[in-house]
C-alpha cells in the first residue's frame, strides 16, 4: 500500500476499494472522455490528507492511476450513448502539429487521464474536489452542483454551440469581414468564370450574393484568405513539390459545391496559359482546320492526334453516389459554358462504351468527376490517369473517408498526391473520427468552417408525433399516411400562384433501414398517396427518375380538374393528387441538392445527430423554409428528439 494512513483519518466513500485507506494522497476526480465518460480518480502525490487536510508523509515512488467507474454508471451511460458517430465539437481548430507546441499545452490543460502527467504541481479543481466527511450546508450545495453538472453531461446528445472553442470576438470579426463581400466581383477570379456566374450557374437570379462558405473558400482557395494580406499568389510549381490542404466545412444548402468548382476552374484556366503541351496542340489543331477548308470538325477530329490532356484530368472530384456525380457534372457544365473547359464523368450508371468515351475522347479532358471506386478501378489499370491531377476535390468527406469508400478514396489518394497542389475536402458534418484522421494525416489543413457549421438551417421548423398516443396507437404507418396527407390536403385547401391550379407538394421520407423502404412505399400507396422507396437495391436508373423531381427546381402543379379526375378514376380508395413521396435511406440525404423539398418526414429517429443534419438537409437550402416532422414511436428516443428540437430553435449546433 503507498502512503502513509493517519491515525485521524477514514476512509473516503467515494474511494474505490483499491484507494479508500489512500488517505496521504490527494484524489482527483477527473472526467475521462470515453465512451462512458468514467470518472477516473487520479493519485498525486501531493501529500494532503484530504480529510484532515493536514500534510502527510508519504513513501509513493510513483504517480498511480486507478479507473473508478461505478457499474451502474457504466450500464446506464452506455445505454445512453446514441451513436459510434460523434460530431467534432472543434472543427475550426489549428491542427496540432501546425502549432507547435500548442498540442502538448492543450494536453497538460487536458481533463483526461494522461492530461495530469508529468505536472510539478497538483492542479485541482476546487469544484472538483470530494466533499469533506461532515457534510455542511456550503458542501451540499456543491454536492447539488456535481450532480447537476453529471446529469447535464449524461444528455442524449451532447449539445454544444457551434465553434464554441473558438472565441466570440474571433468569430464577430470574421463574421464581419465576411460581410464586406457582397459580390462575385470581388474575388480574384479569371472573368470567364465571373461571366460564367451570372449567365449560367445562378442563371434567372436576382442580387446574386456569394454565401458564407463561398466567401470564406474562394479567396482562400485564390490564395488570398479573408483578413489575410491581399496578394495574388501563384499555386506552388510542381518542382516546388508543396501542396495546399483545405477544409470546407458548411452547413448543408450552403452551396460548398461553387465554393470549390469556382476556384478549381479559375486554376484550370490559369494553368492553361502556361501548358506548352496543349498551345501546340490548340496551333497544329488550328492548321489543321485551315487545311481542311469549312469541313465540320466533329467529321475528323477522331481521325486527327489524341489531345495532350486524354485520360489526364488535371481536377478531379468525387463523390459518393451516381447522382452526386450528375449534379456536380451538371454544375461544372455549366461553368463550362461560359469558361471553356472539358468536364467529363464517370459513373456506373454509364456502359464501357461511355466511359470509354469520357476519359480516352480524343479532344482530352480537363475536370472529372466520379465516384471513387470506379476511379480507383480504372487507375489501377492505367495509373497514368492520376498521374497529372492538380487539383482533387473530395465532396461529402465524411462518408468518403468512412469505412466503406476510405480503401478506394485513399488508394486515389494515394496516387494523385505526388502531383496534387490543392487537395480540398468538403462536408457538411464533421465527425470527431474524420477530425482525428485529418490531424494525423494532413496536419497542415487550412480548416475553413462556417459559423453555422452542424446546425439545421433556422429556417426548418421540427415537428413531433407521438405515435404512441391516439388515433396512431403505435402505428407508425398510419402517422406517416396521416401526416402526408394533412400536408397534401392544406396544400391543396388554397390556389396556387397560377389560379386553377393547385402545387404538388415532394415530401422525402427517410427510414434507417433499406427494408422499411418498400414496407413504407407500399402501405402508402395502398392510401392513395403517390411514394416510390428508394435504397441500394434500386437500379440507377430508376434511382435518377425518382429523384429527377426532387432535384428539379421547376414548379410542380397540376389543375384542379385534373386532381379532381384522378380522385374520381380512384373512387373506390381516397386518392391524395398533390402530392410526391420519396421514401428512402441515408442513400438519398447525402449533398442531393432537393431545392424544391420543403418537408422531410423521419420516419424513423436517426440513429446520429450527424444523419439528423444531412436528413433535414434536404429541405430549408439555401435559406428556404422547411418542415421536419418526426414520428416518435414507444420505443424512440424522445429525449434525442426533444434536445434537437430545442438546440434547432436556439439556432445552436447538434454535437
Ligand atoms: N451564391 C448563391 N446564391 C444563390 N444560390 C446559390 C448560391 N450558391 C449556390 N447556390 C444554390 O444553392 C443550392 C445548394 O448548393 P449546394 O448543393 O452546393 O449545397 P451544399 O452546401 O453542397 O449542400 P450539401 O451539404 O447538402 O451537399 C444549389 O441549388 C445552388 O445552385
Amino acid at each position: 500500500m503507498i502512503g502513509r494512513i493517519r491515525s485521524n483519518c477514514r476512509p473516503h466513500p467515494n474511494f474505490c476499494k483499491h484507494h479508500q485507506f489512500h488517505v496521504a494522497y490527494r484524489q482527483i476526480p477527473i472526467s475521462y472522455p470515453t465512451p462512458v465518460s468514467a470518472t477516473m480518480w487520479r493519485t498525486t502525490r501531493d501529500s494532503v490528507c484530504l480529510i484532515c487536510r493536514s500534510a502527510a508523509t508519504t513513501t509513493a515512488s510513483k504517480t498511480t492511476l486507478q479507473p473508478w467507474i461505478n457499474p451502474r454508471t457504466f450500464a446506464t451511460r452506455a445505454r445512453e450513448r446514441p451513436s459510434r458517430m460523434v460530431l467534432s465539437d472543434d472543427v475550426a481548430r489549428r491542427s496540432s502539429s501546425r502549432d507547435g507546441g500548442a498540442r502538448k499545452s492543450r494536453r497538460q490543460e487536458d481533463p483526461g487521464p494522461f492530461g495530469g502527467m508529468n505536472r510539478k504541481v497538483a492542479n485541482v479543481d476546487p469544484r472538483r474536489a470530494p466533499p469533506p466527511p461532515f457534510s455542511t450546508s456550503r458542501h451540499r450545495d456543491r454536492d447539488t452542483e456535481h450532480k447537476d453538472r453529471d446529469s447535464r453531461d449524461f444528455k442524449a446528445l451532447k449539445m454544444q454551440r457551434a465553434l464554441s472553442t473558438i472565441p466570440y470576438g474571433q468569430r464577430q470579426a470574421v463574421k464581419a469581414r465576411i460581410q464586406e463581400i457582397d459580390s462575385f466581383d470581388q474575388f480574384d477570379l479569371v472573368p470567364q468564370v465571373k461571366e460564367a456566374i451570372a449567365s449560367d450557374v445562378l442563371k434567372g437570379m436576382t442580387d446574386i450574393k456569394p454565401t458564407p462558405v463561398q466567401r470564406l473558400a474562394i479567396p482562400a482557395l485564390l490564395g488570398n484568405p479573408v483578413g489575410g494580406p491581399r496578394r495574388r499568389r501563384e499555386l506552388p510549381s510542381a518542382s516546388q513539390n508543396k501542396r495546399e490542404e483545405f477544409l470546407l466545412a458548411a452547413e448543408t444548402g450552403s452551396g460548398k459545391t461553387l465554393s470549390y468548382l469556382l476556384p478549381c476552374v479559375h486554376h484550370l484556366k490559369v494553368s492553361e496559359a502556361d501548358d506548352i503541351d496543349a498551345i501546340n496542340y490548340n496551333q497544329r489543331l488550328e492548321a489543321e482546320k485551315e487545311r481542311r477548308g469549312g469541313q465540320p470538325v466533329s467529321q475528323w477530329i477522331e481521325k486527327f492526334e489524341p489531345h495532350p490532356n486524354v485520360a489526364r484530368p488535371r481536377v478531379v472530384v468525387l463523390v459518393p453516389t451516381a447522382e452526386l456525380v450528375e449534379q456536380v457534372l451538371a454544375v461544372a457544365k455549366s461553368i463550362s459554358h461560359v469558361a471553356k473547359f472539358k468536364v467529363r464523368a464517370l459513373s456506373s450508371t454509364y456502359d464501357v462504351a461511355k466511359i470509354q468515351r469520357s476519359l480516352y475522347g480524343s479532344g482530352g479532358i480537363d475536370m472529372l468527376i466520379s465516384t471513387p471506386a470506379l476511379l480507383a478501378r480504372i487507375a489501377e489499370r492505367d495509373p497514368n490517369v492520376l498521374s497529372r491531377v492538380h487539383h482533387l476535390v473530395v465532396d461529402e468527406a465524411d462518408s468518403l473517408f468512412d469505412r466503406s469508400f476510405s480503401p478506394e478514396t485513399g488508394k486515389i489518394l494515394d496516387r494523385s498526391l505526388p502531383s496534387i497542389k490543392q487537395l480540398i475536402l468538403c462536408s457538411a458534418t464533421i465527425p470527431r473520427r474524420l477530425d482525428n484522421y485529418l490531424d494525423t494525416h494532413f496536419p497542415n489543413m487550412n480548416r475553413i468552417v462556417t459559423p453555422n457549421l452542424h446546425a439545421i438551417p433556422r429556417r426548418v421548423q421540427l415537428g413531433v408525433i407521438d405515435v404512441s398516443k391516439d388515433p396512431y396507437r403505435n402505428n407508425k404507418l398510419l402517422a406517416c399516411a396521416d401526416a402526408i396527407w394533412t400536408i397534401g390536403k392544406e396544400a391543396a385547401s388554397h390556389d396556387g400562384p397560377v389560379a386553377g391550379e393547385i402545387e404538388v407538394k415532394r415530401i422525402m421520407v427517410f427510414v434507417n433501414e433499406r427494408e422499411t423502404t418498400q414496407e413504407v412505399a407500399e402501405y402508402l400507396v395502398s392510401k392513395g398517396i403517390d411514394a416510390v422507396a428508394l435504397n441500394r437495391d434500386t437500379s440507377d436508373q430508376r434511382q435518377s427518375e425518382a429523384l429527377s423531381v426532387f432535384t428539379s427546381n421547376d414548379p410542380l402543379r397540376i389543375s384542379k380538374a385534373e386532381a379532381d379526375a384522378k380522385a374520381e378514376a380512384a373512387k373506390s380508395r381516397r386518392h391524395l393528387a398533390n402530392t410526391k413521396v420519396i421514401v428512402a435511406t441515408d442513400l438519398a440525404s447525402r449533398g442531393i441538392d432537393t431545392l424544391a423539398v420543403r418537408h422531410v418526414v423521419l420516419y424513423d429517429v436517426p440513429h446520429t445527430t450527424i444523419d439528423f443534419i444531412h436528413r433535414l438537409g434536404r429541405a430549408g437550402r439555401m435559406g428556404r423554409r422547411g418542415r421536419g416532422i418526426v414520428l416518435v414511436g414507444k420505443d424512440d428516443r424522445r429525449d434525442i428528439v426533444s434536445e434537437v428540437k430545442e438546440s434547432m430553435f436556439m439556432g445552436q449546433a447538434l454535437i
